[in-house]
């Protein structure tokens, strides 16, 4: 009989998985070696910390993530020890998308300007940054990529150096994993040089780990009014943020780009045929697997209505696309509570408290990919509505 020991925050877990064996849900930042005395499978997020001197004196042999990055889990020393390790990669690529594009959009919306024509510069152009690279050229952006390992690999281009990019970018956007260690170190890839090299009123957005940009480097970039705007989702030091630099930013959110619940579920989902593969090489019974439809059925259809509004300017078409998205998505609203439970905390325990609950009590998110457009969208917009956010319109006969 397995034991598997959960992060509390994979949602359905327990339908998921105790048809292995009995489950037991910790908060991840609980899951110490103690709480593995007796555990088998470890089922992580991100909060907590694998290698093999965490699970020194343990029965764990198997170890899954259920989330892109694997920063907090050393994969190799874990295999190295035969230890079965897994995560979910591109599980929540199109969540975290979505959330680039609502805040490219709300920050065009508020300083009245439009997308169109402006240059992207994408680093890190895999699952995410590559889904972002299409559907912002769908917005009528024009996109640079910047991808040293798949440069390397010889992955079809065009590619341009880092610095080619910060030179020539209106928004520079980092989607690389955290790597402390060459030969693709990201740790503090963007730090005070690089951000110096940025272009002025550039805008600088973070939704890969905080880490990546070096945070003092930042704040005082935002202070000296030498970028345009910035928005992050993760932070140095999480899940204490800075909170003079979460001040400073325009959009400022709690860890939650990937947190749509499609994307959690596919993480979920993707988990559970890892630990199959894994049984299956231990001569391990399947039982079925969990079927996540019933989860991912929505209450009501998933509807947004086309604005009423004027489109005849590239301003006028970023409101209007992002009057659209708020209807699915309200980034300020995640912004306006971060700013209210986090930010305003100046004690950093609590502060850390209330970092984690945003995160635990995150409302259902739904992937823009499941809406339905209702009303009349204007034919300019018909392929930035479709392929740029994702979403279908209604056929003429629904009209
Ligand atoms: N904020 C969130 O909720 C959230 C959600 C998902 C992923 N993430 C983070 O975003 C990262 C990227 O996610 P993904 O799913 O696209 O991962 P991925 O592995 O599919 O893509 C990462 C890409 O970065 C490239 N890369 C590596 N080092 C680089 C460097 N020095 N310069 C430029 N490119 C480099 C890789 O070659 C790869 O193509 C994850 O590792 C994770 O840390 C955050
Ligand atoms: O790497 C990922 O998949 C994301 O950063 C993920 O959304 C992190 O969420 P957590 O594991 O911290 O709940």
């Amino acid at each position: 009989m397995l034991h598997i020991v959960a992060d509390a925050n994979i949602p359905h877990a327990r339908e998921a998985f105790s048809r292995y064996g009995t489950v037991t849900a910790l908060p991840g930042r609980e899951i110490t070696p103690e709480a593995l005395s007796g555990a088998n499978v470890l089922l992580v997020r991100s909060v907590t910390p694998v290698s093999p001197s965490t699970l020194v004196g343990t029965p764990v042999r198997f170890v899954a993530s259920a989330t892109a990055g694997m920063d907090h889990v050393a994969a190799g020393p874990l295999a190295r020890e035969g230890i079965g390790v897994a995560h979910a990669p591109g599980s929540n690529a199109a969540s975290v998308v979505d959330w680039v594009v609502a805040a490219l959009l709300r920050i065009a919306a508020e300083k009245h300007v439009g997308l169109e024509g402006k240059t992207l510069g994408v680093v890190g152009v895999g699952a995410v940054g590559g889904r972002l690279a299409d559907r912002a050229r769908a917005l009528g952006v024009r996109v640079l990529r910047c991808d040293p390992p798949r440069a390397e690999r010889g992955d079809p281009g065009p590619w341009v150096p880092l610095a080619t990019l910060l030179d020539a970018s209106d928004i520079v956007t980092v989607h690389t994993p955290l790597a402390r260690e060459a030969p693709h170190a990201t740790l503090h890839l963007l730090g005070a040089a690089k951000l110096g090299a940025m272009r002025d009123g550039a805008w600088l957005v973070n939704a890969a780990r905080g880490p990546v940009v070096d945070g003092d480097a930042l704040f005082r970039a935002l202070a000296s009014g030498r970028l345009g705007a910035t928005a992050l989702d993760v932070w140095e030091g999480e899940p204490v943020p800075n909170t003079s630099l979460a001040s400073r930013v325009d959009i400022a959110t709690p860890h939650i780009a990937g947190y749509a619940f499609d994307g959690k579920i596919r993480g979920t989902v993707m988990v559970e045929a890892a630990l199959r593969e894994w049984l299956s090489t231990q001569g391990h019974p399947l039982p079925e697997p969990w079927d996540p439809e019933s989860a991912l059925a929505p209450e009501a259809p998933l509807v947004v209505d086309a604005p009423l509004a004027p489109v005849d300017t590239p301003e006028a078409r970023a409101a209007w696309l992002d009057a659209l998205v708020r209807q699915a998505y309200d980034i300020r609203a995640d912004d306006r509570r971060f700013r209210g439970a986090v930010v305003t905390m100046p004690d950093p325990d609590r502060r850390a408290v209330a970092f984690a609950e945003l995160r635990r009590t995150y409302p259902v998110r739904r992937e823009w990919s499941r809406y339905r457009v209702r009303g009349h969208v204007p034919e300019p917009l018909v392929p930035a509505v479709t392929r740029g956010l994702g979403m279908a319109l209604d056929t003429p006969g629904d009209r």
